[in-house]
């Protein structure tokens, strides 16, 4: 089995941030297509599109690093045994994909041990990718992937004093998180769907976006190492970073707050466990 430690952190993001690239490329031939969907148990629509996008991706993972496990949205192979795996989200914010706002993403991230330790973000329709390693960097998504990225190093902003940027949900919203932002003194809220809004706090565009309501692993990881290693934090209840890998409760986050700036966390308060869809 291809092993990560000859590679370093960097390098494996930029395998990947081809990958979403390549993925990127699908669904932006599919987006004007007429695709049904198809709701989940869990209430999220999925597509032909969210497939097609899925089974790219773990076509080209198992070709760079053959037999590392993926534990994917739509397939979600539900063991991995290995200190390595992938999680991966084809199509992160298909609503969005369906309604043809833009703001959709392609997520993969690869963990080692329970947390992430390369990862990318791209952003096919609004024409951006975000990658981290040890780094994150950010570049507009090129014609040609082997030489027209243009990347440049993310990083968060000092919080404001007050007026700060809060990101939330276009189609997820509960009581608890609205009453954890109440505490800050938040002067915008603008809406961002999927992965975005972990990265534009990545890039200091905004300050915080908390989500106490569902989520799944695939939708975090990799936009938790970007923003991470852009010098944010993911914290949950207590301060403590999300951790991954829990397959026994099917993948699936407590509430979390990623925010820019370390000096929010004391000024949040999160509840223990995940809201109601
Ligand atoms: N009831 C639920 N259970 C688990 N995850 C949910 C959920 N409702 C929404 N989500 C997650 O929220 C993501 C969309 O987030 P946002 O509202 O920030 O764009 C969805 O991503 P997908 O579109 O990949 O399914 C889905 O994974
Ligand atoms: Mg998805």
């Amino acid at each position: 089995m291809m092993r990560f430690d000859d590679q370093n952190p960097d390098e494996i993001a930029q395998k990947l941030a081809h990958i979403a690239w390549e993925a990127g490329r699908v669904l932006r031939a599919m987006e004007s297509a007429f695709l049904d969907k198809r709701i989940k148990d869990d209430g999220s629509p999925t597509t032909a599109a969210d497939l097609a996008a899925e089974e790219l991706i773990i076509k080209r993972l198992d070709e760079a690093w053959s037999g590392v496990p993926v534990v994917a949205e739509e397939t979600c192979s539900s063991t991995h045994t290995d200190d390595y795996f992938f999680l991966v989200d084809p199509l992160d914010g298909t609503g969005d994909f369906i309604h043809g706002t833009g703001e959709y993403s392609v997520n993969i991230a690869l963990i080692r041990g329970n947390r992430p330790m390369a990862a990318v973000v791209a952003a096919p329709a609004m024409g951006s990718i975000w990658m981290a390693g040890e780094t994150t960097w950010k570049s507009s998504l090129p014609d040609e992937a082997e030489t027209g990225f243009d990347w440049r190093e993310a990083k968060v902003r000092a919080a404001p004093e007050k007026d700060l940027v809060a990101l939330v949900s276009r189609r997820h919203g509960d009581i608890a998180t609205e009453a954890c932002l109440s505490v800050l003194s938040i002067g915008t809220r603008r809406m961002t769907s999927s992965a975005l809004k972990f990265c534009l706090i990545a890039s200091g565009e905004a300050d915080v976006y908390v989500r106490c309501g569902p989520t799944m692993e695939w939708d975090t990881a990799a936009g938790d190492h970007i923003l991470t290693c852009a010098g944010g934090s993911v914290v949950g209840p207590g301060g403590a970073p999300l951790t991954y890998g829990h397959e026994d409760s099917g993948y699936r986050n407590g509430p979390f707050a990623a925010i820019g700036d370390i000096a929010l966390a004391s000024r949040l308060d999160l509840p223990v466990s995940a809201s109601a869809a």
